[in-house]
């Protein structure tokens, strides 16, 4: 039998915007809200404090069922990430977070150590949830799927304000490179890689404002 609690998928490239667009279409439907990649960062910045080498994937693996990864929202309604007990949103959000879960995320035995973990945020009234499988793998018979894409180099441009405002000193090159480098290793890897799923609606944000994306999503729920 079909799970009658509807999901909507969101999958893409890094900073297409899938967390900006996923929570905001979350709170205008008034659903929960997964953000799959937290989940691979937390690993990648428990791994991180284990000192372990990326290369060990037995060690991965282990760290992967050792890590309690738990979600709260705090006072000002933000989502806060605790990975063993301790708030580790900001260290989450680093470009070294990201390109180590990136590098874990690419070992088949950690993907399935985390399938659960995705599946259980399915609660009424319904999900959002943004990742690079989520229409694919993690919820194949989701109501609705959309891929997110934008240019690499408007991407490299939204990463670059957002650091920037952060007070991250980083280059515009560097950062394109960060991308492409972690687009290419999400897309070849042979387990679960990041490609749209089947009868997923294409959205290329490049030079479309957030609200106008917000829109064209939730007209995929509700056209
Ligand atoms: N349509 C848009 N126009 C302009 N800026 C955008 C748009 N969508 C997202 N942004 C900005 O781009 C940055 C990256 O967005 P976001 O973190 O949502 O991307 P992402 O796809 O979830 O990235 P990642 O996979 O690396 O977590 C944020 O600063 C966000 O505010
Ligand atoms: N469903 C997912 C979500 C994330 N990953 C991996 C690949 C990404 O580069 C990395 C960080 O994700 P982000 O926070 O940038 O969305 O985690 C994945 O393989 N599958």
């Amino acid at each position: 039998m079909s799970d009658p609690i509807p999901v909507l998928t969101i999958d893409g490239p890094s900073g297409s915007g899938k967390g900006t667009i996923s929570r905001l279409v979350a709170q205008r439907l008034g659903w929960h809200y997964l953000d799959s990649g937290a989940l691979y960062r937390a690993v990648g910045v428990a791994a991180g404090w284990a000192d372990l080498d990326l290369d060990d994937a037995g060690a991965l693996v282990r760290c992967t069922f050792d890590t309690d990864i738990g979600f709260r929202e705090s006072a000002e309604g933000d989502l806060r990430v605790l990975v063993n007990g301790h708030d580790a949103t900001d260290e989450l959000r680093t470009e070294t977070a990201g390109a180590a879960a990136s590098a874990i995320a690419a070992i088949p035995e950690v993907r399935a150590a985390l399938k659960d973990r995705q599946r259980a945020f399915r609660r009424a009234p319904g999900l959002v949830a943004d990742g690079r499988d989520m229409g694919t793998v993690i919820f194949p018979d989701a109501p609705f799927k959309v891929f997110l894409t934008a240019s690499a180099a408007e991407r490299a441009d939204r990463r670059y304000k957002q650091l920037k405002d952060k007070g991250v000193s980083v280059t515009m090159d560097g950062l394109l490179r960060e991308i492409l480098a972690r687009d290419a290793r999400d897309a070849s890897r042979t387990v679960a890689p990041l490609r749209p799923a089947e009868g997923a609606v294409h959205i290329d944000t490049t030079g479309l404002g957030i609200d106008a994306v917000v829109e064209r999503v939730l007209a995929v729920v509700a056209p």
